[in-house]
């Protein structure tokens, strides 16, 4: 086994994330340009969420679903005043891919976006049993992407552009202010304590990813993603879990998991982390 995937998975199986550099991704760190990606993938549709403001808010909806072919979105995603928009002229985008019918088919980038995914090479650090999902995740400069968790390891893989990600362990979960799996709490950076004053305990972890880095997000922990400017991520999704501990109808990887899989999940956190 080579050093880095030893590396990997000791810090895998310590259950902290890790930002990794260096790691070979294929050819698209290179080609992955607007024009290339509008060329390839075409003009399949993709749906996409709209907002005025940068800060979008999950729970308050200050965005609109559209609908636009990919090729589209992706020239509109890279600029900052539209010519042609939904709701403003200076509207941020984000597209968080998913399966042919969301409700029944999990997001894999080799399934909808089969040319785009050659280029690609996805660390495999777990066995291909254990691989659940492949998520586009293309946003316009400034975006920002509520604080949530997911219920999966994940390496979000960062192709062009840069991010900002705040991260929070699963213990503070009580100082988030969490309706389901997402924060009530949008500015982190700057947060209303008069509302929220437990928010002061929660620990903040904070990490640039550049063009080309991995950040391994271990199942639970919180994120809060900026996208300082226009950019191209995918993240992967896998389970480390047994796969009988996962609700067999989750196909974005975020409804909990059964009580029993969720204690154990949780035990990881009480027992690893100081
Ligand atoms: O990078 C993003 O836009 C969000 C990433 C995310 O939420 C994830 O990888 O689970
Ligand atoms: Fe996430």
């Amino acid at each position: 086994m080579p050093c880095h995937a030893i590396n990997l998975l000791l810090f895998t199986s310590q259950r902290k994330p890790a930002v990794l550099k260096g790691i070979d991704l294929g050819t698209c760190t290179t080609t992955w340009t607007v024009d290339y990606l509008s060329r390839t993938a075409g003009s399949k549709e993709v749906k996409i969420h709209v907002s005025t403001v940068p800060q979008m808010d999950f729970l308050r909806k200050n965005f609109v679903y559209r609908t636009l072919p990919f090729d589209v979105f992706v020239r509109r995603a890279a600029e900052v005043k539209h010519n042609e928009y939904f709701i403003s002229e200076d509207e941020k985008y984000y597209l968080r891919s998913l399966g042919e019918d969301p409700r029944k088919d999990i997001a894999d980038i080799r399934k909808q976006f089969p040319s785009l995914a050659e280029d690609i090479q996805i660390p495999e650090y777990f066995e291909k049993e254990q691989f659940f999902s492949s998520v586009f995740r293309i946003s316009s400069a400034g975006l920002q992407l509520w604080t949530h968790y997911d219920i999966m390891d994940n390496f979000l893989i960062q192709i062009t552009g840069k991010k900002r990600v705040i991260l929070y362990n699963p213990r503070d979960a009580p100082y988030l202010y969490l309706a389901g799996t997402k924060s009530k709490v949008l500015n982190v950076d700057n947060p209303d304590l008069e509302k929220y004053p437990l928010f002061m305990k929660a620990r903040r972890y904070e990490c640039s990813l550049e063009a080309g880095d991995v950040l391994f997000i271990p199942a639970l922990w919180f994120h809060n993603v900026i996208s300082e400017e226009f950019g191209v991520g995918v993240n992967v999704f896998w389970k480390h879990l047994p796969s009988e501990c996962y609700d067999k109808t989750d196909t974005y990887g975020n409804k909990d998991p059964t009580a029993a899989s969720r204690a154990v999940q949780e035990k990881a956190y009480s027992t690893n982390y100081e």
